[in-house]
């Protein structure tokens, strides 16, 4: 028989009370309102797979990892972790995933990095040379070492985060839960933190990971599939590439001579389509522009030809890559939570 997948969740529901204003309690004081805020989730991801979970503030990501981590009870569906029923054996599931949701009050403030590690190594059952040597590859690899020494208190929110991580793996996890780990980071930081992730969690643990975040570049670089969340439903899954072919939208560059920028603007808005002056080159005497094209490259063409007949001369006309947070924008409608 074939291992089962990591995580297998299938038509997962939550529904919680309704945070209600006291006014509106008094009137109703009898009434229980719920919202559904997972609505029938169902996903399986592989071993060692790398799976982003993407999707506006709210979309349900942070409930269905609690559900994951035994935080939370689903009230349907199934979940599965490498098999195991966390209603039947929650002892069985904690031992095999550790979630990472920012929590940095978990940590002890006064004690050092190092002594809040070699704590958890213990809790985790490591002892001896192998408790100090795996502290001590954790504290190099996320960057901690030279603030070892030092108290947590002292730590900004990224190094906090850091060592939430270091201390997750500790538990060498076979499912790993990360809720937004470069949220408090710098962009340099979190890049440098980001290579770290994959090289280690996947590369060198063969951990399953599965990301929430917020930020599509981050999801896109590090994960192998991804699925986007909002409203508690799946709106989209995928490879990148699949995610970005599910948007029927291109953006084409268009450039064209200087005093005919206007005539274009006014040609593109009389199809209904937007368009922006991007970069002017007045030495050269041409302006590109960029707008729209709903379809393939037929509709590309097509849109070509009317400008052309249209009066405009155009230099050149072609292609631009999407933005992936715009992909996740057109797939979630753009809501917030
Ligand atoms: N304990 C709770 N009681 C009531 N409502 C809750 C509770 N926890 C979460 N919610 C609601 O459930 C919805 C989903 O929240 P959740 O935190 O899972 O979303 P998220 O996708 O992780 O959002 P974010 O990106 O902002 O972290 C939100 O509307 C939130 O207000």
């Amino acid at each position: 028989m074939s291992a089962p997948p990591a995580v297998r969740v299938e038509g997962l529901v939550k529904r919680f009370p309704r945070r209600r204003p006291w006014s509106e309690v008094l009137r109703a004081p009898f009434t229980r309102p719920r919202d559904e805020v997972l609505r029938g989730v169902s996903l399986e991801v592989g071993r060692g797979e790398f799976f982003g979970l993407l999707g506006p503030n709210g979309a349900g990501k942070t409930t269905l990892f609690k559900i994951l981590a035994t935080l939370v009870l689903a009230d349907e569906g199934e979940v599965r972790v490498d098999g195991i029923d966390p209603g039947a054996d929650p002892r069985g599931v904690k031992a095999r995933l550790t979630p990472v949701i920012a929590d940095e009050r978990s940590l002890y403030w006064r004690l050092t990095g190092r002594e809040n590690l070699l704590l958890y190594a213990a809790l985790y059952g490591l002892a001896g040379a192998e408790r100090r040597e795996a502290v001590e590859r954790l504290l190099r690899a996320v960057e901690i070492d030279e603030a070892s020494e030092r108290m947590v208190g002292t730590y900004s929110s990224g190094m906090k985060q850091r060592l939430l991580i270091a201390r997750a793996l500790l538990s060498r996890p076979s499912v790993l839960l990360l809720d937004e780990p470069t949220r408090s980071l710098d962009p340099v930081g979190a890049r440098r933190f980001r290579r770290f992730l994959r090289s280690e969690l996947v590369d060198r643990q063969g951990c399953t990971v599965l990301l929430a975040t917020h930020d599509a570049d981050e999801a896109f670089e590090l994960c192998d599939r991804l699925a986007v969340l909002d409203r508690g439903t799946v709106v989209a899954r995928g490879t990148a590439r699949e995610l970005a072919a599910r948007v029927d939208e291109h953006r084409v560059r268009i450039v064209v001579p200087d005093d005919q920028v206007d005539a274009a603007i006014r040609l593109l808005a009389a199809e209904g389509r937007a368009a922006r002056a991007e970069e002017v080159r007045p030495e050269a005497g041409w302006t590109a522009l960029r707008t729209t094209v709903e379809g393939g490259a037929a509709a590309g063409a097509a849109l070509l030809a009317r400008l052309v007949a249209g009066g405009l001369t155009v230099g050149e006309m072609a292609p631009v890559p999407v933005p992936l947070a715009d992909i996740i924008e057109t797939l979630t409608g753009g809501h917030r939570g």
